[in-house]
């Protein structure tokens, strides 16, 4: 399908979706928003695809919702048609693996983006931030929720309440990011992340991912009993079976998401 805002390109079983309204620093409007879905739903069910990587440029990741949109709305508008909602669910219902790979501004929903994907590289120009007290309004797709849980209360706090930035390096520091590198770096760090994943079952793949979001979900002990079914029910696969296998053979696995 032909996108207008989003570029997506499919090779060696790795998606890479690349956000492309430059002019608008990568802002995130409804058009966006619909390709962007539409873009993942189709790599979540394309067989040949094992990871995905989400983009930006390098100025920015995503700046934010697309304010100018936003100003023409009122509460009913948003109220009625739950303004975001969908956007929520179709990429909290994404199986296989994210990354998102940001350079520059990560900003509100741009930030709010980066948060619902698997793990975040980061290019050293990287800034994240969640501005929209500065609008007279909060963050709305899950930035008062995620950044509380990912960076801690107080720095979360202060990020929403006086709507600064955090560099790279602190992004690191305090848990928000995976990895920093230098940005002409970055595509190839996501790339290579993207790659060990794709050589992964997809099974165990996508039960690593179910479990590790679990732990936001529940208790601890609720938790560590899901992950422990979740351990117990891979050895019914063949890629268990294979993958010991190989160890104990001193051989390269070779999973066959079985
Ligand atoms: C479908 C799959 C799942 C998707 C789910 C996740 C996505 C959810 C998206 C919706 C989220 C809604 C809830 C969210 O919390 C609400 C927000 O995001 S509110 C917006 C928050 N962002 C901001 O407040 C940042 C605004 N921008 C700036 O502060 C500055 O632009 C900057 C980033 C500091 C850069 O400054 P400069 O370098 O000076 O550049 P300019 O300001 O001149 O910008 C260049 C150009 O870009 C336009 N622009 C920048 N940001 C936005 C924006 N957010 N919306 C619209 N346009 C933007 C700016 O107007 C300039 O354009 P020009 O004037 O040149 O035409």
């Amino acid at each position: 399908m032909a996108y207008e805002t989003i570029i997506v390109d499919v090779e060696d079983h790795i998606a890479t979706i690349t956000l492309n309204r430059p002019d608008s620093l990568n802002a995130l409007n409804s058009q966006l928003l619909a390709e962007l879905a539409k873009a993942l739903k189709e790599a979540d069910g394309n067989d040949r695809v094992r990871c995905i990587i989400l983009t930006g440029n390098t100025k920015a990741f995503a700046a934010g919702a697309d304010i100018k949109e936003m100003s023409e709305k009122s509460f009913v508008d948003m109220y009625l048609s739950d303004f975001f909602g969908d956007e929520h669910e179709a990429i909290t219902r994404i199986r296989k693996p994210i990354i998102a790979a940001v350079a520059g501004y990560a900003l509100g929903g741009g930030c709010e983006l980066a948060m619902m994907c698997d793990f975040i590289i980061a290019a050293e120009n990287a800034k994240f931030g969640q501005p929209e007290i500065n609008l007279g309004v909060v963050a709305g797709i899950g930035g008062t929720q995620r950044l509380t849980r990912f960076v801690g209360k107080s720095k979360s706090m202060d990020m929403h309440l006086t709507g600064r930035f955090m560099d790279a390096e602190e992004a690191e520091r305090s848990g928000l990011v995976s990895r920093v590198v230098p940005a002409k770096k970055l595509m190839e760090e996501a790339q290579g992340a993207a790659s060990k994943i794709a050589e992964k079952s997809i099974l165990t793949a996508m039960a690593v991912k179910e479990s590790v979001n679990r732990s936001y979900e529940t208790t601890l002990a609720e938790g560590i009993l899901y992950e422990r079914r979740l351990f117990q029910s891979l050895f019914a696969t063949d890629d268990q079976t294979e993958g010991m296998a190989a160890f104990l053979e001193k051989r390269a696995a070779q999973f066959r998401d079985k």
